[in-house]
């Protein structure tokens, strides 16, 4: 059986999870893991000296359960889709030994985690300008919602930061213009992991 696990990553309201639902809808055993997923509780976020929640930061994140899940798909997928409830049309029954498992990981600070960034056999990055973005999380409900201020005082200066972090650290990604249409953006991308994962035209 052969494992891949492909990164779906990028700024905040980049397309990651519009991308990743088609992906998953296109590709043959394929699970996910969301990084949101693994947010921790509000009363365990820091508080800035800019007076924010500091939710835009690797720390607010519990990567330990993260790498477990991930860790749990790569002892054994065909359990992990089972146990996630995913059955699909494929028989995960019959396992050939070379068939492919494939794993997304879906998250906006994926890279900038050593272990889960190596763990990639591709990383894709989605970026958009900042007006879009702005434009696109006013239009967004999270969990907590985002106070006055948030995206200017907090969540675009930490993606610049992070992603300047990743670039400094050598992390190689495929750049994907997350201003495209989406169904551009899914036609790049799975013709990329068709040709350079599956090895398949
Ligand atoms: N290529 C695109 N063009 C225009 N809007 C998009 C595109 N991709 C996603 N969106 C919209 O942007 C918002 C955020 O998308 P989402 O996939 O949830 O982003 P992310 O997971 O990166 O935060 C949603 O309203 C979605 O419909
Ligand atoms: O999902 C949550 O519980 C949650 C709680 C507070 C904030 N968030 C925001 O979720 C953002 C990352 O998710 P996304 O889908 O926009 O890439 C990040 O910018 C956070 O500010 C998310």
């Amino acid at each position: 059986m052969r494992r891949v696990i492909i990164g779906i990553g990028g700024v905040t309201n980049g397309g990651k999870t519009t991308l990743t639902r088609r992906l998953i809808a296109a590709l043959p055993n394929c699970c996910v893991v969301h990084q949101d997923d693994f947010f921790k509780p509000p009363d365990q976020i820091e508080v800035g000296e800019d007076g924010f929640k500091q939710w835009d930061v690797i720390t607010s994140i519990d990567m330990e359960a993260m790498v477990n899940t991930v860790t749990a798909w790569v002892e054994n997928p065909v359990k992990f889709a089972r146990s996630h409830g995913i059955a699909g049309s494929h028989p995960y029954e019959q396992q050939e030994d070379d068939e492919i498992q494939i794993l997304i990981l879906e998250g906006f600070l994926l890279y900038n985690h050593k272990p889960l960034a190596e763990m990639c056999s591709r990383r894709y990055y989605l970026t958009i300008p900042y007006e879009e973005c702005k434009l696109r999380r006013s239009g967004r409900n999270y969990r907590v919602p985002d106070p006055p201020g948030l995206f200017d005082g907090h969540v675009w200066p930490m993606y610049l930061k992070h992603r300047q972090e990743m670039e400094d650290q050598g992390v190689a990604f495929v750049s994907i213009d997350g201003l495209l249409s989406k169904d551009d953006i899914f036609n790049q991308v799975y013709t990329d992991v068709c040709n350079k994962i599956l090895n398949i035209s």
